[in-house]
């Protein structure tokens, strides 16, 4: 697959992913407004940290994708 192939069909998960965050199908929230963050695992896509949202006690578990075309395309799939 060419390289211009490929960025285009990263282009339609990140637009998938943009378009499901401004329809609000999820809840948006800024990464600044976590703290206390502690690295707990590894995943095939990814780092998973530990955090505290906005100095409360509610803790999250963040996922940080890998920045690649098949990780996009299995967020994009697991969530579908
Ligand atoms: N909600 C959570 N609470 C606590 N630990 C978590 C949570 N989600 C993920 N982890 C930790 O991070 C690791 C990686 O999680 P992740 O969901 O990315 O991968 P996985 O489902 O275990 O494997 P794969 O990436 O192959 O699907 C887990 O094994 C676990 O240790």
């Amino acid at each position: 697959m060419s390289n211009e192939t490929e960025l285009k069909e990263s282009n339609i998960y990140i637009n998938w992913l943009e378009n499901s965050i401004t329809n609000e199908y999820y809840t948006y929230y800024k990464y600044s407004e976590f703290t206390n963050l502690n690295p707990i695992g590894c995943g095939a896509y990814g780092k998973v940290i530990r955090a505290n949202w906005k100095n409360t006690d509610k803790l999250f578990a963040l996922k940080i994708f890998n920045n690649d075309k098949t990780t996009l395309k299995e967020v994009v799939n697991e969530n579908f």
